[in-house]
């Protein structure tokens, strides 16, 4: 079975070409494929579909196996994907996903596709959505007790569950101690991706996160429109900013006009590969 490993900001991910027939057990193979001792390495696997109602379809999977209704790194990589395999030949594109329908503006370069733009659509701030335990119509800098310390946490759903905190150094933080513990937080029905934030200024914000189903990883897109949309309503940023993360910058801009948030960033083909089918 042929692969191809990209990553957007070293948020690695295993690709298939699933447009004709694909392997099944994808939560077993997503589980097998990612693991980086014992099989190729990665945050997961996604697999690039036909579609009935958008040009693709992105099912994905982290890697535990559980399946993550969005994924921004991922989605900008299955646009450079399909149009580098020529699978399309279009700039524009839809990508169903599990949290609707994206559109992808492909920017390409010398013939391959360098950096992508994704309408992520509306933030869901409503708890019942996101979902998390609370009442109201938001979960906005409410405390809660994690491990025994208290945080000050807002709720937002890019399709998938963020729990966005505000720190004063990321660099400090034990993320293998935090991560978890939120992960798992009894007020989350589905678990959560949580995002470590540290404001650098208005336009400005540094970003650590740990991924539902993969652990820290070295970026998260929906995290990123997550994190600016917790900092805007708390009034810690403009509605357009950097996301500076581990393995580099997304620009995230949540329109007023529209209420849609748009992320901008890399995407890059690492190898292709072969897996032996089983
Ligand atoms: N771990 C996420 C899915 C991947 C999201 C992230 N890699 C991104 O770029 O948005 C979840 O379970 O919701």
């Amino acid at each position: 079975m042929k692969f191809t490993k990209m990553h957007g900001l070293g948020n690695d991910y295993v690709y298939l070409d699933c447009t004709e027939s694909g392997p099944g057990d994808l939560p077993g193979l997503a589980r097998r494929m990612s693991d980086r001792h014992f099989g190729v390495g990665a945050d997961g696997l996604i697999c690039v579909r036909t579609s009935e109602r958008a040009d693709f379809r992105m099912e994905m999977y982290n890697a535990d196996g559980s399946e993550g209704e969005m994924c921004g790194n991922g989605i900008r990589c299955v646009g450079k994907f399909l149009y580098d395999k020529g699978l399309t030949d279009q700039t524009e594109l839809t990508i169903e996903t599990l949290a609707g329908e994206k559109t992808l503006e492909l920017h390409v370069e010398g013939g391959t596709v360098v950096s992508v733009s994704v309408d992520m659509g509306e933030p869901i701030l409503t708890p019942e959505r996101i979902p998390v335990l609370g009442a109201g119509e938001s979960f906005l800098s409410r405390r809660i007790m994690v491990n025994g310390r208290e945080w000050a946490v807002t709720c937002v759903s890019m399709g998938n569950p963020h729990a966005v905190v505000f720190v004063p150094d990321v660099d400090r933080l034990n993320l293998e101690e935090w991560g978890p513990a939120f992960e798992h937080h009894a007020i989350f029905p589905n678990r959560t991706n949580t995002e470590f934030v540290e404001v650098e200024n208005q336009s400005t914000l540094r970003m650590r996160v740990w991924e539902r189903g993969s652990g820290e990883t070295m970026a998260c897109g929906t995290g990123a429109c997550a994190a600016l949309v917790a900092a805007v309503l708390s009034y810690r940023a403009r509605r357009i900013a950097t996301v500076k993360l581990r393995g580099g910058s997304l620009t995230v801009r949540w329109e007023e006009s529209d209420g849609h948030v748009y992320m901008t960033g890399p995407a890059v083909t690492v190898f292709e590969g072969e897996w032996p089918d089983t």
